[in-house]
């Protein structure tokens, strides 16, 4: 297996014990375990949202703290639990997120593009107000999807969907990660969303340190 990241002796708070993870560089990888075990704080120690108290972790073979942070997360992207939109259009939040990286705008075809395989396609002037909490999500991801980070770490990313719409949303990301040779590492609670689209599966379980 060729892994993208790997973690040895991790520790968090001086109170969760991860045992030794390695994520492979292709394919879906699902993160499951119980309430509290620590699946949400390693998506943040991945892409160094958050500092181990201890151990290692690896990314691409070499220390993730040996990376340039601001760096780091424009490569490793974390889309977490809270959405942040603004009260502006669909199209005009595609702008902002671009303007804040000092990049250009998509033009209105790449964003509904990204907007359809995010289940999100609602018009690109449609006011993100006006959204459900699961709208805002599909919308949220599909901006930073986008991106074309090389790493997606997918925090909860089906908790406000119903089961038809989650399907379909993993499915696209799915294919689309595959297409791009892009790494998915989600989080979830649903143990047959992750049987279903997982291509690796990491089981974590409370250690007390
Ligand atoms: N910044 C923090 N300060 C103190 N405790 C924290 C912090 N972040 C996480 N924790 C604790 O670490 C444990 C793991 O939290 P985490 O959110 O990673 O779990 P989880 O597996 O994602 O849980 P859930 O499935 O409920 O979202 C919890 O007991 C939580 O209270």
């Amino acid at each position: 297996m060729k892994e993208i990241f790997k973690t040895e002796n991790l520790r968090f708070l001086n109170m969760l014990s991860y045992k030794d993870i390695a994520i492979p560089r292709t394919g879906m990888t699902f993160i499951k375990g119980p309430s509290g075990a620590g699946k949400s704080s390693l998506l943040k120690l991945l892409n160094a949202s958050a500092s181990p108290s201890s151990g290692s972790i690896y990314y691409e073979g070499k220390e993730l703290e040996s990376f340039d942070t601001v760096e780091l997360r424009k490569e490793v992207i974390l889309i977490g639990q809270s959405v942040y939109l603004f009260d502006e259009s669909i199209e005009e939040n595609f702008r902002l997120y671009y303007s804040y990286r000092d990049l250009p705008a998509p033009d209105e075809e790449t964003m509904l593009s990204y907007l359809r395989l995010c289940e999100a396609d609602f018009g690109l002037l449609k006011s993100c107000v006006s959204l459900s909490g699961g709208e805002r999500q599909r919308v949220y991801i599909a901006i930073y999807l986008s991106f074309l980070p090389k790493v997606l770490l997918l925090d909860e990313p089906t908790s406000a969907l119903d089961l038809k719409t989650a399907r379909m949303l993993l499915k696209n990301l799915k294919e689309f990660a595959a297409e791009k040779e892009m790494t998915m590492i989600v989080v979830s609670h649903d143990d047959a969303l992750a049987e279903e689209f997982s291509d690796h599966l990491v089981s974590i379980t409370r250690e007390e340190a």
